[in-house]
């Protein structure tokens, strides 16, 4: 994407260590209530480096103000941690603002053409754009064809070519026209455009709590609650018990027995879940997308052009019933001249470089048939009253049969040994008679096959979605491996698979380009629309890939997932810490009134305070040591959920209960070389 692509730089660095400091403001901290409590745990602890006996203790000052300025600082790294995953959004916002200039348009109105400020057009209004100019806004292109650097908002310097009609006539404003002249009809109002969105997802202005970042969220303040009962109940024993329990002390044992590693590193992992997205030039609608992203059960998948190269091309005419080879190709040839579809200049390409003449003649004044995916042929009708077909091969024999002719014997068996190496047949007929088959030539992309297989082993199921016949469907099912397939599928067909796996509690998703996969798109739980493609399936999608690339989904998948291991992994950490902290502080607390709790020393720590104190700065420096963590995912494999859980458990948790005794026991000895 465009912008920055290093990770981290001086200017974030800074801008995030001045953000730690203004999010200290008590208006902001309350958002989120674990360290809200760290920050009033500073506060409070404040005063007793002056008045030592405020609260009735005895805690020598230096303790009371080591303990003050860890709970400030503990405060701050939090702080910090979410700054610097804002950064980098922010710094990508700038870049993308300054591509937001005010161009010139070149406003159709009645026949005329008036230069207007692009920031005054309106959804509706008509534009020319022409060779070198800025295109002014969002919209869709209506008339001509042109090469367009959309560099400024994907980062990829190749031009593409947009065009009236089809499946890429959708323009973004900032990017430029680089040959040609198109006019273009707009489709967003100022403030509104894709520009626009871009920028305020990347710079996080309106970001939300995501559903699971809630419930997470709620679970940990109920914690901190029912910790902050304890640590209040606890003086009455201490009073029973005769120990005078000092009030720095109690303030520590609470915020060590809190969740603040979880909480203060929450939202940073939210934030930079959704920046590795973006770094993937796929831009999400949502954290609640990605998040989805995570639990998908179910993924729906195009053939054409995602589990294959796509853009299938002729490569082959072969005729059937006793016509010849140059029939064949003449009158596909003639069906395809205004056949825009990769499928159609195909066509035209491999009978020029056969060198087979074309007769343009013969289809002046003929009317086009455009293919359409219901019909599932395309041609035209001549002038002299012929009508020349080509299809799906199903679709040309009842077509043939409908004109009152009869079905070559050999139809069958050729149209099968295409389908069978993966090829789709098109069958060519003139009125009632069928000439021959184009043979489209197709191949599974490279490495389809380990990236099903690992999706089949993370538990995901895979369903290819394909308008081509049975048989070429099978092939390339069986050779991509993916589950499950259904042929002869038409667009509305996407949508009842979607509905009947979400009904069985599944999450779906899918990518697509068309307007006809727009309901589809809106439909899934995650649904990724092409940057190339139509307006209306980038409105209906919930994430974009800018590079068009359908095969990212299983990517963009992992990366959801990653997320939410993220957040699971930290929290089982920050929960986990909680057992060397008790066995550190617990001791100290009681060791004069109960000499047996020396039992409990097990670390053998300097003295009661350093061991209070040791505890706490752990606490703190934990938080930035798992920064680089959360911001770049726990490493991520393969596996079934279960499996994960279960390794998890044994590396987070394991490492949670271990590293904080090892860690104490350092500060513990840092501290007393200093006390
Ligand atoms: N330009 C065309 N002219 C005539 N027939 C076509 C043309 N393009 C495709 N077909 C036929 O229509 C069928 C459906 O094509 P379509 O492009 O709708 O498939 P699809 O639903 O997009 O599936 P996929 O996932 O493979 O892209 C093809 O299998 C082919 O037989
Ligand atoms: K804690
Ligand atoms: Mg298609």
């Amino acid at each position: 994407m465009h912008g920055t692509k290093a990770l981290l730089n001086g200017e974030i660095l800074r801008q995030a260590l001045k953000e730690s400091v203004l999010k200290l403001d008590p208006r902001v901290m309350i958002r989120n209530p674990i360290m809200f409590v760290v920050e009033i745990g500073f506060v409070a602890t404040l005063p007793l480096a002056w008045m030592p006996d405020a609260f009735g203790g005895g805690s020598p000052v230096w303790f009371n103000i080591a303990v003050s300025i860890v709970l400030l600082v503990t405060v701050l790294f939090a702080n910090f941690a979410e700054a610097l995953a804002e950064g980098r959004g922010k710094a990508q916002a700038d870049s993308l603002k300054r591509s937001k200039k005010e161009t010139t348009a070149y406003k159709v109105t009645g026949g005329a053409v008036k230069q207007v400020p692009s920031t005054e057009l309106r959804k509706g209004d008509i534009v020319v754009v022409g060779q070198g100019q800025w295109i002014p806004g969002d919209g869709e292109v209506i008339e001509g064809l042109a090469s367009v650097d959309e560099s400024a908002i994907t980062g990829e310097s190749a031009p593409v070519i947009k065009e009236a009609g089809g499946d890429f006539n959708s323009v973004t404003g900032g990017t430029r026209v680089l040959s040609d002249r198109i006019k273009v009809r707009i489709t967003s109002d100022p403030g509104e455009s894709f520009l626009d969105r871009m920028i305020s997802l990347v710079e996080g202005a309106k970001r939300q709590k995501t559903p699971n970042e809630i419930a997470l969220g709620t679970v940990l303040t109920s914690l901190t609650l029912i910790f902050m009962i304890v640590v209040v109940t606890l003086p009455f024993y201490g009073r029973y018990l005769n120990v005078e329990l000092e009030v720095p002390v109690l303030i520590a044992l609470l915020v060590c027995l809190i969740p603040t590693t979880i909480g203060g590193l929450l939202s940073a992992i939210g934030i930079a879940g959704m920046d590795r997205v973006t770094r993937f030039n796929v831009l999400a609608m949502s954290g609640k997308a990605v998040e989805a992203a995570g639990d998908i059960n179910t993924i729906i998948l195009d053939k054409t052009g995602t589990i294959t190269y796509g853009n299938r091309m002729a490569s082959e005419f072969i005729p059937v019933g006793g016509a010849t080879e140059e029939e064949t190709a003449l009158w596909a040839v003639v069906g395809s001249l205004k056949d825009e579809t990769p499928e159609g200049r195909s066509i035209l390409e491999l009978a020029s470089r056969k060198n087979w003449t074309r007769d343009e003649r013969l289809t002046e004044e003929g009317s086009f048939v455009e293919f359409k995916a219901e019909t599932r042929m395309s041609g035209v009708d001549l002038k002299d009253g012929r009508k020349v077909r080509k299809g799906a091969v199903d679709a040309i024999r009842k077509w043939a049969i409908a004109q009152g002719g009869t079905v070559p014997a050999d139809l069958q068996a050729r149209g099968d040994q295409v389908a069978s190496a993966g090829g789709t047949p098109l069958a060519v007929a003139v009125d009632d008679r069928i000439y021959g088959i184009v043979y489209l030539k197709d191949t599974v992309k490279p490495g389809m096959r380990e990236r099903f297989e690992q999706l089949r082993r993370m538990g995901i199921r895979t369903i290819m979605c394909t308008g081509d016949n049975p048989l070429t469907a099978a092939t390339i099912a069986n050779e991509a491996g993916v589950d499950d397939y259904i042929a002869e599928s038409k667009p509305e067909d996407k949508i009842a698979v979607i509905r009947r796996e979400q009904a069985e509690g599944k999450l779906v998703a899918m990518t697509g380009d068309g307007t006809n996969d727009a309901p589809a798109l809106a439909q899934a739980d995650v649904g990724i629309a092409m940057n190339s493609g139509t307006a209306a399936a980038k409105e209906a999608a919930n994430m974009v890939d800018l590079d068009s690339d359908p095969s990212k989904i299983i990517e963009v998948i992992a990366i959801g997932k990653q997320l939410l291991m993220t957040r699971g992994a930290l929290t089982t950490f920050s929960i986990a810490n909680d057992i060397a902290k008790y066995f550190a502080i617990v001791p100290a607390m009681f060791m004069t009134a109960i000499p047996q709790m020396e039992a409990l020393n097990v670390m053998r720590l300097h003295s009661p305070l350093s061991a209070i104190l040791s505890a706490l700065i752990f606490n703190a420096v934990i938080i930035p040591l798992l920064i680089p963590l959360a911001m770049k995912g726990v490493a991520y494999k393969p596996l079934s959920t279960a499996r994960l859980l279960r390794r998890n458990l044994l590396v987070y948790g394991g490492g949670g209960v271990l590293v904080p005794f090892a860690g104490i026991k350092v500060i513990d000895w840092l501290v007393g070389l200093w006390i």
